[in-house]
């Protein structure tokens, strides 16, 4: 089963759950309501075979259901195979809440939201994600033990984008290895498109190694925040994929590497945070093999963070937590590797190793 974004009316002609394209064997999806604080949340488990299902709280003012039980779909599913090949005990799940994150997060809604959590008994674990900080975990974590991500002064890993950005950093590396023979990104010219949390901090590692940096984000703010700090090109222009670049790191949100923009890209890299990049990852993962450009997966490179809020159920410190995160270099071009010699596609070589470990697993769990 592919995973894809899909329009919400192609979506409706599907059935409603287990009939969704995204919905691929999911464990157990959640719905949750609550009158007086409005929350409105949908939970995905998508597969526990390797531990609990652990993934970010997205909170996004979605257009409709049928966007945000895709989202959830596609994140959760994500997240078992992001666990998987980062070798973690960690299963695959992820949850939405519907709503805008400006005006209508409050904390009794987030109260809410942990009791829905803790009624789950640890088969999710909660964090972060887009719409969500530290301080609303923190939130969450007066209600339920199974959440990560919360502040360092209450015992946890705080914000886990540094570490996201350095997994990032060390894939583009390796898969600039790949395509230019050198991991070297000095004078190479990277366009960062999101400057968000992550984004910055990946620019941060690009300047000090001499990359010529780029940066794109619908906010202004953002964009003067960041060229402030750092010595970056400010995008100007309308057609972002249409532009002369080395390398592409999307740290924005989802699909951006779809049929509209997929035969114009000129970068020879795409390397970045955002999840699920590709809007259909056969589909478009296959166009960028035969175009020659080299996609180091997502899921692979933006792990990070996960391995960030993993080091708080096992203890481990931080050391460890940037050595596991470093060795995503190798392993990114382990798969790129793999699918040259197999004429795959990088997506297919990284989700053949990740479900390669479920199924060992699954095999053990027999015995
Ligand atoms: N934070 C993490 O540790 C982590 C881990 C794994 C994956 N990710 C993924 O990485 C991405 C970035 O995460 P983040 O924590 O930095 O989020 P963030 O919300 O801090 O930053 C996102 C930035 O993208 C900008 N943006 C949104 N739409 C845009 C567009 N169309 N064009 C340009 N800019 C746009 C926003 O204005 C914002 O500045 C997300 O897709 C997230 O799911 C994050």
């Amino acid at each position: 089963m592919n995973s894809e974004i899909m329009n919400p009316k192609e979506l409706q002609k599907m059935d409603p759950v287990f009939g969704q394209y995204s919905f691929d064997n999911h464990e157990q999806i959640v719905f949750c309501n609550d009158k007086d604080t409005g929350l409105k949340a949908i939970i995905g488990i998508h597969n526990t075979v390797l531990g609990p299902a652990l993934g970010g709280t997205r909170m996004w003012n979605y257009a409709n259901e049928w966007e945000a039980l895709n989202d959830v779909l596609r994140l959760s599913r994500g997240m078992t195979f992001k666990a998987a090949i980062t070798e973690l005990n960690l299963g695959g799940g992820k949850a939405v809440i519907i709503g805008d994150a400006k005006t209508q997060k409050t904390p009794e809604l987030m109260k809410r939201f942990a009791e829905f959590v803790d009624s789950l008994s640890g088969r999710y674990i909660t964090a972060e994600d887009v719409g969500m900080t530290t301080k609303d975990m923190d939130i969450v974590r007066e209600t339920t033990p199974y959440v990560t991500g919360i502040s360092e002064s209450k015992g946890g890993s705080g914000n886990p984008s540094p570490v996201t950005a350095y997994g990032v950093f060390m894939g583009m590396k390796a898969a600039a290895k790949f395509q230019f023979g050198s991991d070297i990104l000095e004078n190479k010219k990277v366009f960062v498109q999101g400057v968000g949390s992550v984004g910055e901090s990946l620019v941060e590692h690009l300047i000090n190694e001499g990359a010529n940096v780029t940066i794109t984000d619908i906010s202004k703010e953002r964009l003067t925040e960041v060229s402030s700090k750092y010595e970056v090109n400010i995008y100007e222009g309308q057609d972002l994929f249409s532009e002369d670049m080395d390398i592409y790191a999307p740290c924005a949100l989802g699909a951006t590497v779809n049929d509209d923009t997929i035969n114009k890209i000129k970068a020879k890299v795409i390397a970045g945070a955002a999840n699920n990049q590709l809007a259909e990852e056969n589909k478009h993962g296959k166009i960028l093999q035969d175009r020659g450009i080299v996609y180091a997966p997502d899921f692979l490179i933006n792990a990070g963070g996960l391995i960030n809020v993993y080091a708080e159920l096992e203890n481990y410190d931080r050391q460890e937590t940037m050595r596991k995160t470093e060795n995503i270099y190798n392993t990114t071009l382990e798969i790129l590797n793999n699918a040259k010699t197999n004429n795959i596609t990088a997506n297919t070589a990284a989700m053949n190793m990740a479900k390669e470990r479920i199924e060992t697993r699954k095999r053990e769990n027999l015995k």
